[in-house]
């Protein structure tokens, strides 16, 4: 049983057997993460003290001005991942295609493509706001030691073998799942070590908490304005708070700790909203389903979409279950 201040090398030791298919493959893999997400924490926390902030002049597939850390995070996260040889593909927010690691190298037994978005909250970044990395693990389908295919990235959420974040915040933590639960881990900046601070992670069944950029709120769905509108009646427990940090790892992080609900919904802005399915919806409900909550898009469930491009992107309501439901009625009683 794993106990508190446990260090995640010890944790991982300790469950490798617990993880499904993995001959230690796996381990070592959520071992590349915690050292790239020890560099790239080291770049957030001087971000305003060296030329990294800002924009770095390109777009990215999304037409999302880069900011640099963007790049730099991407950067990072692909050459640890690649140079440990242990996954055979990535796909990243940042790159346009999905790159292929050495997988037409008929000796590379690597069976594991990563799809990750290297900094979430990009917005956050020059204003000193926490912002974090999302990733999302599955088990190739073609065959080992065949060049990758975009098969292999296309695959439902529910076939995710891993999916965690980082989040660089007040403290940097590493929170992830292989489908025994979530534990978060919290960095020892003083030792470079993370250490076993939330053992199996829950949302709360209910929450007071509601977060969505209520900006856009006269382009979302009618069913979206009157959940927002019940969040903010006085009657029984609500009002209920408003929190929204416009980082999905941030909103995510605290809600799960204190109870609550995110919706990024569709708009007239955004016919399928703004969050990726790949890289940011699917690691996010692979979590919220392990910590007792659940994910949606306002009717199906999202581990359950059926991907069709790399970059897509889905409505997203994700949180404690009670929440979402109430959230999922109003969507169903305003198609009626
Ligand atoms: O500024 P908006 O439109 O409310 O969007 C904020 C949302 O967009 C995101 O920043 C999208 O992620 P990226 O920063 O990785 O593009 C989420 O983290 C956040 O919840
Ligand atoms: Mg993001
Ligand atoms: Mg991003």
């Amino acid at each position: 049983m794993s106990q508190k201040n446990q260090t995640l090398g010890e944790f991982i030791i300790e469950n490798q057997a617990s993880f499904k298919y993995s001959s230690g493959e796996l381990s070592r893999l959520i071992n590349s993460v915690r050292l790239a997400a020890k560099v790239v924490n080291h770049e957030v926390n001087k971000a305003g003290l060296v030329d990294i902030i800002g924009a770095a002049g390109e777009t990215n597939i999304q037409g999302e001005d880069q900011q640099k850390l963007d790049v730099y995070a991407n950067e990072k996260f692909i050459q640890t991942l690649t140079n440990r040889n242990i996954v055979c593909g990535i796909a990243s927010e940042e790159e346009d295609d999905y790159v292929s690691i050495n997988s037409q190298d008929e000796n590379n037994q690597n069976k594991y493509v990563v799809l990750i978005d290297p900094l979430d909250g990009s917005s956050n970044i020059d204003v000193n706001v926490s912002v974090g990395t999302i990733f999302s693990v599955y088990r190739r389908i073609t065959p080992v030691g065949t060049p990758v295919t975009i098969d292999d990235f296309l695959q439902k959420g529910s076939q995710q073998v891993a999916a965690g974040y980082v989040v660089y915040g007040t403290s940097t933590m590493l929170v992830y799942t292989t489908g025994d639960g979530v534990n978060g881990f919290t960095l020892n900046p003083a030792i470079g070590t993370f250490y076993l601070s939330h053992p199996n992670m829950q949302f709360p069944l209910d929450g007071r908490i509601y977060s969505v950029n209520e900006g856009n709120y006269i382009h979302f769905p009618q069913g979206i304005k009157n959940y927002i509108k019940y969040c903010q009646m006085e009657e029984g427990d609500r009002p209920y708070t408003s929190r929204y940090i416009g980082s999905l790892v941030s909103d995510f992080h605290r809600n799960m700790i204190k109870g609550g609900i995110y919706m990024y919904p569709k708009s007239s802005k955004n016919s399928n909203g703004k969050l990726r399915l790949l890289y940011e919806c699917n690691p996010m409900a692979f979590l919220a389903e392990q910590a007792n909550g659940k994910a949606s898009d306002g009717f199906n469930r999202i581990m359950d979409i059926e991907p069709t491009e790399l970059h897509q992107r889905v409505p997203f309501i994700c949180g404690s279950k009670n929440m979402v439901e109430k959230a999922e009625e109003f969507m169903r009683n305003a198609e009626n």
